[in-house]
């Protein structure tokens, strides 16, 4: 029985998997087909683990999970892999010895859709020279190369870790223009992990919160800039307890004290929640929107507190 329907690339229904010290999971949602969904966290929250699950190297404890309409749970049918692009967060050292177009060789040899012409293409607008051995290339050319490499069979899912790491900006300014490329057909679906604010801004749909292994939602990025803003109020009557009418303002996600009677709040239901703190009394100094980072930092500041 398949989880997944026709907009939907990858649907995860609980799913856990357990590392020494480190559980991801139970995780459940539903990664949109067609979109570019950011994964966003911390160091250590399970990101890396998450594409690793998806691709079936680490195994899944419980939960249900399908990748493609293919399910990862108990089944052992790869051929789901063949239609994924992945590019692996480090490249492995066994492959150093290798030139960029032999690496590429071997990619040919497992996706059935290869097309060297793309391939080509890609290092050229990377500006990078195929018959250099991976090991002589610099941190950002290889990233380049490998970059081009899950690309080339023009899969209909690419698991991106951190690909800018090491990219100057130039390099940077080519991946996004290749990236958006990829996803102008329109049916295929791009996930990344990374940790660059602006490459969320500029090439995402959706963001992936995830803090210690757990997700802490799934959200539109266009609405989630516009809808999660500071509002900054003074309160006159802040000593006779008149903020505690802050803890009912409409979408309240976090309250913070920026000097004698000034307070932050975080809210996600803006209009609404301006509109109290003026009914209330409150004077309202600013509305501002809120940045990714701040966002991520409210999310993690009360999950911490559910914990
Ligand atoms: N093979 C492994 N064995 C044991 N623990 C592991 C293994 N791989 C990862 N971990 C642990 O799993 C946790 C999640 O690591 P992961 O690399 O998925 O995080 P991440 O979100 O990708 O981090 P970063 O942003 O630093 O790349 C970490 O605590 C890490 O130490």
């Amino acid at each position: 029985m398949t989880i997944t329907d026709a907009n939907t690339a990858i649907a995860l229904r609980g799913i856990k998997l357990e590392h020494d010290r480190f559980v991801l999971g139970p995780i459940a949602c539903d990664i949109p087909k067609g979109m570019v969904t950011a994964i966003v966290g911390p160091n250590g929250s399970g990101k890396s683990t998450l594409f690793r699950a998806l691709l079936g190297l680490e195994p899944i404890k419980d939960g249900e999970a399908e990748v493609l309409g293919t399910n990862l749970i108990g089944v052992q049918d790869d051929a789901y892999k063949s239609r994924i692009g992945f590019l692996a967060e480090n490249p492995h050292a066994h492959e150093s010895h290798f030139t960029a177009d032999e690496k590429a060789k071997f990619a040919s040899l497992w996706y059935p859709t290869w097309d060297w012409e793309r391939y080509r293409k890609l290092l050229r607008h990377f500006d990078v020279d195929g018959g250099i051995k991976l090991s002589k290339m610099s941190k950002g050319m290889r990233r380049k190369v490998e970059l081009a490499i899950s690309m080339a069979h023009d899969p209909e899912l690419l698991l991106l870790d951190e690909p800018s790491s090491g990219l100057d900006p130039f390099a940077w300014k080519t991946m996004l223009e290749e990236l958006r490329r990829y996803m102008e057909p329109g049916d295929r679906t791009l996930v990344l992990a990374t940790h660059i604010m602006e490459e969320i801004k500029r090439l995402a749909d959706y963001i992936l919160f995830i803090y210690r292994g757990r997700v802490l939602g799934l959200y539109e990025k266009d609405r989630l800039l516009d809808d999660w803003r500071t509002i900054v109020v003074q309160s006159d009557y802040a000593a006779k307890g008149g903020n505690e009418l802050l803890e009912r303002v409409p979408g309240l996600q976090g309250i913070a004290e920026a000097g004698p009677g000034v307070y932050r709040v975080e809210v996600n239901e803006p209009e609404q929640g301006e509109a109290y703190c003026r009914e209330n009394g409150f004077q309202v100094l600013a509305v501002q929107r809120m940045e990714l980072e701040d966002i991520l930092s409210c999310l993690i500041r009360k999950e911490e507190a559910r914990r």
